[in-house]
């Protein structure tokens, strides 16, 4: 059995491939970074540290790799393969949908049998929108073909695995913990089960409790840490008032969960608990660079910070703890990130209240960025006293 993965970054390597690798396939790597598609080849295999105090080595043999910006090579891989993954970021799935769609129209051509595309991104509908993006590069005929033959479960991963900074840059060093959800509502009967992998037929409570509260915690930590000079997590989880902020956000995503999902209330403030013990995680270090990277993306109306807000709201609560962080995160000035150097070059040219309109896509005058702002406003007060 063979697994395409698009993305032999962090979680490629350190979670989807492992898994993979571990339940019986032969895991092929499609990625644009030759330094790491030239090693896959070379070795074929590599090594995942466990960051616990056992610092457990588990080597993940029997993979290979293929150059990304091959259409031909790619859509090759993708007509050969029994299951095809990704973990290259959301932004990204529209890059590699030609050569997925390529290789599909070489399977229909074949005879191919059915093929599952599960996007391990966080987002919510990942599998979803990389099916639109594939489609995007169909005509009629072969999405008829596509719908009788490929499957796009979306799903839901959670592990925390930081930049890498070892001398081989195959060795990846992972959290001991994870879950991946995969909505088997719409795969193919029979399908092979994966070890370690949870399905269930719906996929909505797992990933809004997943993003709304381990992300978000997460981008809490990093924002709120960012405006008091720390670097890294750890630092920021080390202060106790700040620990303090990141669970009155959790407590208000907690809330929405709750309601939403009827998840019970003292198992959800377990999961929290858990989750702030996963950040504090001393055997990792995790740059606040990383946790936040890609503000825009973070501050987009389905994401982790304005999805659960805008929840709040309709819940009749106010998400004070939430706007804050929107507001921090408008103060996520890292220039060699992107969207951070776009958000910082916006904010200098039209302000906090149109920066916050544009990205969030929500009306200036509505109460989230009514409260958003004004937690700017008080944040900027208090920088400058
Ligand atoms: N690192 C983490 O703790 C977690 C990350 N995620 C998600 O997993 C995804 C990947 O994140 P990381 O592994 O941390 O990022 P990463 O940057 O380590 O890995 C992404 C990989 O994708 C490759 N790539 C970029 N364009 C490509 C293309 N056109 N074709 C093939 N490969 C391409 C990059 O070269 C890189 O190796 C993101 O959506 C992230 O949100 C989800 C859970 C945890
Ligand atoms: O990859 P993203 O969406 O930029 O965000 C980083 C996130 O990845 C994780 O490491 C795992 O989901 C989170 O802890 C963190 O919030």
């Amino acid at each position: 059995m063979k697994a395409l993965h698009f993305g032999a970054g962090n979680i490629g390597r350190g979670f989807i491939g492992l898994l993979l690798s571990r339940a019986g396939y032969e895991v092929v790597f499609s990625d644009v970074n030759k330094t790491l598609v030239d090693a896959l080849r070379e070795r074929g295999e590599y090594t995942v540290t466990l960051a616990d105090d056992k610092q457990e080595r588990i080597r993940v043999a029997g993979v290979t790799a293929i150059d990304g910006t091959d259409l031909a090579a790619v859509a090759s891989a993708v007509a050969e393969a029994d299951l095809v993954t990704t973990a290259v970021g959301v932004n990204i799935l529209k890059h590699i949908a030609p050569g997925l769609a390529r290789g599909i129209e070489r399977r229909i051509a074949a005879g191919a049998g059915p093929l599952h595309l599960i996007a391990c991104e966080n987002a919510i509908g990942g599998s979803a929108q990389l099916k639109a993006h594939v489609y995007g590069h169909l005509d009629e005929e072969t999405r008829r073909g596509a719908d009788a033959v490929c499957a796009f479960p979306n799903a839901a991963v959670d592990r925390i695995v930081p930049i890498q900074h070892n001398e081989d840059p195959l060795a990846v060093t992972v959290e001991p913990f994870y879950e991946w959800a995969v909505d088997a509502s719409v795969m193919f009967p029979d399908f092979k089960r994966i070890e370690g992998v949870h399905y269930v037929n719906d996929l909505t409570p797992y990933i809004e409790r997943k993003l709304f509260t381990v992300n978000t915690g997460h981008a809490s930590a990093a924002y709120l840490g960012n405006l008091k000079g720390y670097e890294t997590i750890q630092q920021a989880m080390a202060d106790d008032a700040l620990v303090g902020e990141v669970r009155a956000v959790l407590d208000e995503t907690g809330a929405v969960i709750v309601r939403k999902h009827g998840f019970d209330p003292e198992a959800h403030r377990h999961y929290i608990d858990t989750i702030l013990g996963r950040f504090r995680n001393p055997n990792l270090t995790d740059e606040i660079a990383r946790v936040g990277r890609s503000p825009i993306r973070k501050l987009s109306p389905n994401d982790r910070l304005v999805g659960p807000a805008l929840l709040a709201l309709e819940q009749g609560n106010e998400p004070d703890a939430l706007a804050k962080v929107m507001a921090a995160a408008l103060r996520f000035d890292y220039p060699d990130d992107p969207e951070s150097a776009e958000l910082q070059r916006s904010l200098a040219d039209r302000g906090a209240g149109a920066t916050l309109a544009k990205y969030t896509t929500l009306p200036p005058e509505h109460p989230l960025l009514l409260l958003a702002l004004k937690q700017f406003e008080a944040l900027a007060a208090e920088l400058q006293s």
